[in-house]
């Protein structure tokens, strides 16, 4: 089955506006202006963080909002639990994104179980995996969109500067469902070579939406 979202998707940039805790961009109104900036450059959905910001996102700009839910910073912790899941859903997410890696849950459940909730509940599933095998069991217990999102940032997985094409080329070769390149993508070039490897679509966060790290790596750059 080829999803209608999936379509709109297809070959095209998808934008994440978000900012860390204690950021100054941390605020949903500046952040629902990063969604509509998005927009008006051409983006085809925004990743967007917390139900709040979801939910104003949703009510703001007239795209496809992808909605995680980070609580805590270790382990599993974006959008762990079908809790969190489905009040993106409420929010009026068209797609829920959750960690996908095979790490224990804090409330017990299975990465199927959030599959599940949200199918039923009327919305669509990215799957954020840092390996191969990850994303193939995710592809496996229903995920619409696997991503490579974690991809550096768990244990077992290549920590590099670099996106993970090899990791985005062995997904798209071998999964049915699109495969979404995530992670460390910096410049238009990057954004291309992960289409050419076979990604259905990219996602671009912190070298689009992030002036605070992008401002302290030209300082980095001018210390030498
Ligand atoms: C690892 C993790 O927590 N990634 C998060 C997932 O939503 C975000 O912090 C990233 O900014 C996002 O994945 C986009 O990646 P980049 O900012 O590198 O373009």
């Amino acid at each position: 089955m080829t999803l209608p979202l999936a379509d709109a998707l297809k070959g095209r940039l998808i934008v994440s506006c978000q900012a860390p805790p204690g950021d100054p961009m941390r605020h949903t109104d500046t952040l629902v202006r990063m969604t509509l900036a998005a927009r008006a450059g051409g983006a085809a959905a925004v990743r967007v963080n917390d139900p709040e910001v979801v939910a104003a996102a949703v009510a703001a700009v007239d795209l496809p909002v992808i909605g995680l839910w980070k609580d805590g910073d270790s382990g599993v912790f974006i959008t762990p639990t079908v809790r969190h899941a489905l009040a993106l859903v409420d929010a009026g997410a068209a797609v829920v994104a959750a960690d996908a890696t095979a790490r224990p849950r804090p409330d017990g459940s299975t990465f199927a179980d959030l599959v599940e909730a949200v199918h039923e509940a009327g919305a669509l599933v990215m799957a954020d995996v840092s390996t191969f095998e990850e994303g193939r069991e995710a592809a496996e217990q229903g995920a619409d969109l696997v991503g490579t999102t974690l991809s550096g940032y768990v244990p077992g997985s290549p920590v590099q500067t670099a996106p993970d094409l090899a990791l985005v080329a062995d997904l798209a070769a071998a999964l049915t469902v699109p495969v979404i390149a995530e992670g460390r993508i910096a410049t238009p070039a990057q954004a291309a070579a992960a289409l050419a490897a076979g990604a259905h679509s990219v996602v671009v966060g912190t070298a689009i939406t992030a002036p605070t790290a992008l401002t302290a790596s030209f300082v980095k750059g001018l210390d030498g």
